[in-house]
């Protein structure tokens, strides 16, 4: 593997080129199946819970926190990012745009002058729509989805 450890714009292509290089050095390929490496994700989204366990809740940017904490939680998120990275590549799902199609499809579901400053579940902003206007806002939103899947290449994959 190559020696770079810090890099200003890494890819989640570079991530995933590095953990298959990574399992294939080791001839680990055959422990990363679907299954094991979900597993492992979700063993470290456990650990990375275990750090903010009983604080209550912590002020953004974690300024009273040590170094050696904030390296400890950037451990932790890298181990469920890395795995999820791997269990994307195993299964044969581009993360990298299959998470921007994604949030196109969130920003349908949560039109901005629906839901600006309230933080409800888009099944409850629709039925406060159609309450306000007498219609359906749910029906209307899956309609901007439906239409937005037809549009990209990407839509048997839903
Ligand atoms: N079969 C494996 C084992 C490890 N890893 C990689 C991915 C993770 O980034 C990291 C996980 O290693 P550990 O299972 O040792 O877990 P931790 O690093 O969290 O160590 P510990 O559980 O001791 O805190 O190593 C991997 O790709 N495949």
């Amino acid at each position: 593997m190559t020696g770079v450890l810090e890099n200003g714009r890494v890819t989640l292509e570079e991530l995933k080129e590095k953990m298959a290089e990574f399992a294939r050095e080791r001839d680990w390929d055959q422990f990363h199946s679907p299954r094991n490496l979900l597993l492992a994700l979700v063993g470290e989204v456990g650990e990375l819970s275990e750090i903010f366990q009983w604080k209550g809740e912590v002020p953004r940017g974690l300024p009273d926190w040590k170094d050696e904490e904030k390296q400890h939680l950037g451990e932790e998120l890298s181990d469920v990012l890395l795995y999820l990275v791997r269990l994307s590549d195993i299964c044969g799902v581009d993360l990298g745009n299959a998470a921007l199609r994604k949030m196109e499809m969130n920003a349908i579901k949560y039109p901005v002058k629906l839901c600006k400053g309230s933080s409800k579940k888009h099944t409850q902003i629709n039925v406060d729509n159609s309450n306000v206007n007498g219609e359906s806002g749910g029906a209307a939103t899956d309609q901007g989805i439906n239409s937005y899947i037809k549009s990209t290449s990407a839509g048997d994959d839903v």
